[in-house]
């Protein structure tokens, strides 16, 4: 599996579809029985002993594909039921031609009734692309009774019920163990509420070359963990810890210090020649007994603040910072300084209370923090992240992580990038403040700004993983990525 994986628009699958019929000659239908083909070979593959196979058709293409699954189903000798929700009949030809040569081998449609009959696997093919409006009653219906049955599920090409550009439910939406996409991969269903349905996602390009399809840029990348090595090459032998940048936390009013801490950390495990702290003279001496690497300094004022900022080569602003006298005078000046910026949790607040452009800076806001920076809620900015990250990009001039499920890596002239690593177990306080220590470290390592937000994302989700894998998700705290980062920051 490649390390980067282009993803699309609906529209611009529709249109590659398009091509592969009007330009390269290659049927509407014969795509349709690929799509079916390698639905058959991947449920069969994962589900070996199966034998009684639920197919939920809708009134679409999607369907379609659902009428060649159960086909060749039935022609192996499987018990096959299709079901659909009442009034269903497809329009197109495609799906027209796939219901015809279903009931031509014999197969029968049931008209769903509030009852699911027993299968082993359902295969969910009432919606892909096309869906344009929630799912009706009885869609609804079928679908809630599908979830609720606990049997395993194929999506074919998207859950049912899920906008394929942003990933977001536009009603009831099928919960697959297993989405298979085909031609090319969709966009939305690699972030944020999409996570929650789609499980494993495959994609099979139905015997079409993407080169040929298309010379558009895609809407995405997604990357994974094996592309970290491409910006971490090792040391060379005769380094000094000057080359590899300095990084200064700012942050830890009185009660909040851990994060600071966690942040100059984690700066340091992703290897930053220095890393210095400048917070309140009351947690001083913890951070120094705790980590005597971080060169803590009491700063009360941003006079103190000066000298430090300017031995400085990225500031890291905001973990624990507080949204008083003390971390207001802080950010105005580590603001005014101009140097490179990592700005996360206060600092974000601070910059949501007074909006100003920062091509300096990268931004990591979680959902809510976006919302407050854009002046809508966190449900908006979940509603459609990639349209998110790129508002947050045009209002602040700089390169944006939006963090979730899926965290979104967006900046001026970039393709977004979708992180394709990170666990629900990372949602716990503090681990924003490891991410803006990794992500500062990277950027104070010479990586330009847009490549070490999205390098410090994915290694700081590479990690989270892998701790997780060792411990399990629930109870994973920040610090357990420490060893992780520095394993990862190595690679082979
Ligand atoms: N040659 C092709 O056209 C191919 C199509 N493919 C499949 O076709 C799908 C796209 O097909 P379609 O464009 O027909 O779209 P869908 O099958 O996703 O369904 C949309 C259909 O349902 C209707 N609809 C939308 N929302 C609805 C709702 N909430 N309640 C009731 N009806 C609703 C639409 O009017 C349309 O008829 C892809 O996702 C993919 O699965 C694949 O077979 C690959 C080849
Ligand atoms: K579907």
């Amino acid at each position: 599996m490649s390390e980067l994986l282009p993803l699309y628009r609906g529209a611009q699958v529709r249109a590659m579809d398009r091509t592969a019929i009007e330009t390269l000659g290659v049927p509407g239908y014969t795509l349709m029985c690929r799509a079916g083909e390698a639905a058959w070979r991947l449920l069969r593959e994962r589900w070996p002993r199966a034998r009684r196979i639920g197919v939920a058709c809708g009134p679409g293409n999607n369907g379609g594909d659902g009428y060649v699954l159960a086909r060749l189903a039935k022609a192996e000798g499987f018990a096959v039921v299709v079901l659909a929700p009442p009034g269903t009949s497809p329009r197109a030809r495609e799906a027209r031609q796939a219901l015809a040569d279903w009931r031509a081998a014999g197969g029968r449609v049931e008209t769903f009734d509030g009852l699911l009959p027993e299968a082993d696997v359902w295969v969910d093919a009432l919606y892909g692309i096309g869906l344009a409006r929630p799912p009706s009653d009885a869609a609804r219906a079928m679908i809630e009774r599908i979830n609720a049955s606990h049997v395993p599920v194929l999506a074919l090409d998207v859950p049912s019920g899920l906008d394929a550009d942003t990933g977001h439910a536009v009603g009831a939406v099928v919960r697959a163990d297993v989405t298979l996409s085909f031609i090319a991969a969709k966009r939305g269903l690699y972030t944020g509420m999409a996570r929650d349905f789609d499980g494993e996602v495959r994609v099979d390009a139905l015997g079409l070359e993407l080169s040929r399809l298309s010379d558009e840029a895609p809407a995405a990348w997604l990357i994974r963990p094996d592309g970290l090595s491409r910006w971490l090459a090792p040391r060379h032998a005769n380094a000094h810890k000057g080359e590899h940048g300095h990084v200064l936390c700012v942050g830890g009013e009185v009660g909040m210090g851990g994060a600071v801490r966690l942040c100059a950390e984690a700066a340091l495990r992703t290897g930053v020649g220095l890393a210095s702290v400048a917070t309140r003279s009351a947690g001083v001496a913890a951070l120094v007994a705790a980590r005597p690497e971080a060169m803590t300094h009491a700063v009360e004022d941003a006079a103190a603040l000066a000298p430090l900022v300017e031995r400085a080569t990225v500031l890291a602003v905001g973990p624990g910072l507080g949204q008083g006298d003390w971390g207001r005078a802080l950010y105005a000046a580590a603001l005014a300084s101009g140097k490179p910026l990592v700005l996360d949790a206060d600092g974000l607040n601070l910059l949501a209370a007074a909006p100003t452009p920062l091509p300096q800076a990268i931004l990591t806001p979680h959902p809510g923090e976006a919302g407050r920076l854009l002046g809508v809620t966190s449900a908006e900015v979940q509603a459609d992240r990639f349209a998110a990250a790129a508002a947050l990009v045009r209002r602040f001039d700089c390169v944006v992580v939006l963090k979730g499920a899926g965290t979104v890596v967006a900046a001026p002239g970039e393709v977004p990038v979708v992180i394709g690593a990170g666990n629900p177990g990372m949602a716990t306080g503090g681990m924003g403040d490891v991410l803006s220590g990794v992500v500062a470290a990277l950027h104070a390592q010479r990586l330009p700004a847009f490549e070490a937000a999205v390098a410090g994302a994915l290694l700081h989700a590479a990690a989270g993983d892998q701790a997780a894998r060792i411990g399990g998700e629930r109870g994973l705290l920040p610090s357990d990525l420490f060893p992780y980062l520095r394993r990862l920051a190595n690679p082979e």
